[in-house]
């Protein structure tokens, strides 16, 4: 067990590795923990290695997933009743750090006890406290100031919290005695401090894969290789930040992927995590994961942080990981008018042909241009507004185009659809320009604490910065007639 002596925070992470070893870790340990600037912790190399050189493995029992978890919260044999993203969120809530305290849990509490220890600069973190009429942090308002699409799509991961919550509490609610007494209290419907409570654990229970957010990663547990619950918190790993573009660690496939099946023993398998492929690590260097190929948008929304973008990186494609990407549903619907009668049919349409949302612009692979689902959606505005009808004979040379048995409705109606598109891209430049002005505090800032109220601004002008740059390079692909 750690040392009980050690219990300042400097220690948490000695006794981390004390509690791993005491699960059966080696001594095969090639990283370490640090500060960033701008990025909380990171992982580093401990000495210099080779390509894929194993760096470590956390053995099964100390993974926090639904095998690790289920035997203390269900009865044995009956159904399991929460997802895993719910059993770890409850599990962490129950067993959240109390100001500098350890985490009393007696089964993961070296380890919850090196989490961050507030969210407090997650945009999730921020909607719930308004919801909640809780005073925000700092002096503006930043839900105010995101993009719409960005804050739509904050709207969305707040809906799939809140079904996460209500079904915890039911769970809690069915279940007294899943819990010991003392903690029950801890999970209450109709508590503030419950509910921020269980945000925390949501954040930090959540990331890496969809549909998770900030802490988890894929590690095969369960018989189907697409079951949502081969989801796992990994001690040590989940220090890793994220990269697009540098090479980056790669788990090594368990057991159960290389044969796809269900792990053999009770826990699962243990984890294992490979050096960067292809390049030698240099001593002292960070170590990275990539979280997915995401959008800033996703990037803000699920992990609260983005990644840079440039003039360059957007315009002339100056940097391969950086990939612009928006979302314009908000400018686009407005134009469609669902609450008028055609409106209201071209959404039907749009909705029964799967082409409803989801409408993108992107920078990259060139020439920047609007996604096959926006090109759809304004070819069937036009085609409606042109002859003022949504009978079936009308709409049949635009099924025509999306089954592939012609390139196009007419010369008319893609002239219509690219003016348009150049006329929201102006609306889209116009708007975003007053956010980018204020100065952005990106590089030397670090996402702590006191810290964190200019550096997540910064965040924000970034997704701003990135709407005008991608309006400006589609806008200027439709000027020179690409063909998408
Ligand atoms: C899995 S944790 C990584 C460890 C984390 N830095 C920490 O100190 O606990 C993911 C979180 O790290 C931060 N992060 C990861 N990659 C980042 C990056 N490239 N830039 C800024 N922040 C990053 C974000 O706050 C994200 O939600």
């Amino acid at each position: 067990m750690p040392d009980s002596r050690l219990k300042k925070p400097e220690h948490r992470w000695d006794n981390l590795l004390v509690w791993l070893r005491d699960h059966g870790m080696k001594s095969d340990l090639l990283v370490e923990r640090r500060k960033t600037p701008g990025a909380g912790h990171g992982l580093f190399a401990l000495k210099s290695c080779p390509p894929s050189t194993p760096l470590f493995t956390i053995p099964a029992t100390a993974l926090m997933n639904i095998k690790t978890l289920k035997t203390t919260y269900f009865t044995r044999g009956s159904p399991e009743s929460l997802t895993a993203i719910q059993l770890m969120s409850l599990h962490l809530s129950l067993y959240r750090p109390q100001g500098e305290e350890d985490s009393p849990d007696p089964l993961f509490g070296p380890y919850i006890s090196t989490l961050p220890r507030d969210f407090d600069s997650h945009p999730l973190t921020w909607l719930v406290k308004r919801i909640q009429n809780m005073a925000p942090r700092g002096d503006v308002n930043l839900l105010q100031c995101l993009p719409p699409c960005v804050h739509d799509a904050l709207q969305k991961l707040h809906t799939r919290f809140q079904e996460d919550w209500a079904a915890v509490t039911q769970f809690m609610h069915a279940n007294p005695i899943a819990t010991p007494a003392r903690l029950v209290n801890r999970i209450s419907p109709d508590d503030s401090d419950s509910l921020m409570d269980f945000v925390w654990a949501w954040l930090t229970g959540n990331q890496h894969t969809a549909p998770v957010n900030t802490r988890c990663i894929y590690h095969r547990l369960k018989a189907s290789k697409s079951d949502p619950d081969n989801v796992t918190m990994c001690p040590i790993l989940d220090f890793a930040n994220h990269t697009s573009e540098l090479p980056h660690m790669t788990p090594v496939p368990s057991h159960a992927d290389i044969w796809n099946v269900a792990p053999v023993s009770k826990y699962g398998d243990s984890f294992s995590f490979l050096s960067p492929g292809g390049i030698f690590v240099q001593e002292g260097e960070q170590l990275y994961l990539t979280y997915g190929a995401h959008s800033n948008r996703t990037l803000f929304v699920e992990y609260g942080f983005v990644n840079h973008v440039t003039d360059d990186s957007i315009l002339q494609g100056g940097c391969q990981g950086v990939q612009g990407n928006i979302d314009l549903q908000d400018m686009v619907e407005p134009l469609i008018r669902p609450e008028d009668p055609l409106g209201s049919l071209v959404k039907s349409a749009l909705m029964e042909e799967g082409y409803w949302g989801d409408w993108t612009l992107h920078s990259s692979p060139k020439p920047a241009h609007p996604s096959y689902r926006l090109m759809t959606a304004l070819r069937l505005h036009h085609l409606v507004a042109a002859c003022g009808s949504a009978r079936d004979d009308v709409l049949q040379p635009w099924r025509d185009v999306i089954a592939g048995q012609r390139d196009t409705i007419s010369d008319v109606n893609e002239n219509d659809w690219r003016q348009t598109l150049v006329t929201v891209c102006d609306a889209v430049i116009e708007r975003a320009e007053p956010h980018i002005g204020a100065k952005s505090e990106w590089s030397n800032v670090s996402a702590e604490e006191e810290a964190w109220l200019p550096w997540m601004r910064g965040n924000i002008a970034m997704l701003w910065k990135e709407e005008r740059l991608v309006a400006i390079a589609v806008k200027a692909s439709v000027l020179h007639g690409e063909e998408f």
